[in-house]
């Protein structure tokens, strides 16, 4: 060996050596800090295909946290919850402590720390969200004492499957011992999609779209609202500076967007729901950006003249581990008015829900 592959040699192993000792720093690390537990629902289906493996690379909490998940879906698909549990554990993802699969929710929530609630039936082409209403308000009434009596007292729930806000009311109805503002509903996608379309209207980088706002139910009646938001700092309506796109085209885009996914794929949205998911969970524990605000479906506390304890989208801000309404807005006429129309429409779904669940214990009985 000559002397300059010697000195090669010696400053590969000692590149190797700090590399080794990085590396087992960190899985030390990774070692020493306990797991989260992320229990999914409805795993077996696509948005549960798209998420557990986001989950396991560190979408959620970050390259430094190791996750263990837990994976229900009901009997009947059994087999394909085993198949994703398989191919979780042929992609050995260094932040994965552990796969568990379910069929019993109450075995599912035992000491979860995330509660991803995407189980139900996704609806078809030509329905609306809250069509699926009945048989879905049923699982999230049955499934929220298992999960009060098992998770962890600070469990943190995201409620995806439809009618999302709906769903998340009657869970936190159902599950008096789970702090309400624990119980949230995912509205972040409509968020996305608001912030993808001004980004490709102003031919603008998303991440410098800032600060739109979803208002109200994750459906057709939500109000995507630019009044507040920025891009590169500037004021949307002063950069886009076509009032009639943005309070016209813009608007029934984000609301019609689900069905437009819908008629494409023949399959409702799901690597993009997915992504939501991780994006509400991430910024909840660890904290919106400075200066900037997320769109979150959370139990209202009469805030903007909403009433009380319905599931609303508003703007929050989150930091160590809460969120909290954007307060003092100006409101103008307008978005009052659209603000009211998607308000009434969870009154209405509410009520609907009551009435299917009233339905139901009446037949059982
Ligand atoms: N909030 C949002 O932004 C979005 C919500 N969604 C909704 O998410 C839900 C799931 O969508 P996909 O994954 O596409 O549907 P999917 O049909 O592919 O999967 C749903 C899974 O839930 C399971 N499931 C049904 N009842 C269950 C129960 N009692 N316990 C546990 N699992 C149960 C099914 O067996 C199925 O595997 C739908 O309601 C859909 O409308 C979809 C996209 C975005
Ligand atoms: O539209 C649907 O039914 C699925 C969904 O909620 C969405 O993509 O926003």
């Amino acid at each position: 060996m000559t002397v300059k592959t010697q000195i090669l040699s010696l400053a590969g192993a000692a590149l190797l050596g700090a590399g080794l000792v990085l590396g087992s720093k960190y899985l030390a690390i990774l070692k020493k800090r306990k797991a989260i537990r992320v229990m999914i629902t409805g795993a077996a289906g696509q948005i549960g295909y798209a998420l557990a493996p986001q989950v396991a690379t560190g979408a959620m909490f970050g390259s430094d946290q190791p996750i263990i998940l837990h994976l229900l879906d009901v009997e009947p698909a059994k087999n394909a919850l085993e198949g994703l549990r398989m191919e979780l554990v042929d992609g050995a993802y260094p932040l994965l402590q552990g796969v568990f699969t379910f069929t019993d929710v109450a075995a599912a929530s035992k000491d979860v720390d995330v509660a991803v609630m995407v189980g139900g039936y996704p609806r078809k082409a030509g329905e609306e969200r809250k069509d699926v209403m009945s048989k879905n308000v049923s699982i999230y009434k049955s499934q929220a004492s298992a999960l009060a009596e098992n998770a962890s007292k600070d469990v943190k729930v995201v409620v995806v499957a439809n009618p999302a806000n709906t769903n998340a009311l009657i869970l936190a109805e159902n599950a008096p011992s789970i702090p309400r503002e624990n119980i949230t509903c995912l509205t972040r996608l409509d968020h996305n999609r608001a912030l993808g379309q001004i980004s490709e209207r102003t031919t603008t980088h998303v991440s410098a779209v800032k600060n739109v706002i979803i208002w109200g139910n994750h459906s057709s009646t939500q109000y995507p609202d630019v009044n507040h938001g920025s891009v590169v700092g500037k004021p949307i309506r002063s950069v886009v500076s076509d009032d009639a796109w943005l309070n016209g085209e813009f608007i029934t885009t984000v609301q019609q967007r689900g069905a437009a996914i819908i008629k494409a794929r023949g399959l409702s949205s799901a690597l993009s729901a997915a992504n939501a998911v991780c994006n509400h969970v991430r910024d909840w524990v660890r904290g919106t950006p400075a200066g900037t605000w997320v769109s979150m479906g959370v139990v209202s506390d009469g805030s903007y003249g909403v009433q009380p304890g319905l599931v609303y989208s508003y703007p929050v801000v989150c930091s160590g581990g809460k969120w909290r309404v954007v307060q003092g807005l100006p409101i103008d006429d307008a978005s009052k008015e659209r603000m009211r129309t998607t308000e009434a429409e969870l009154v209405e779904e509410r009520d609907l829900a009551l009435q299917c669940l009233a339905e139901k214990s009446g037949a059982a009985q």
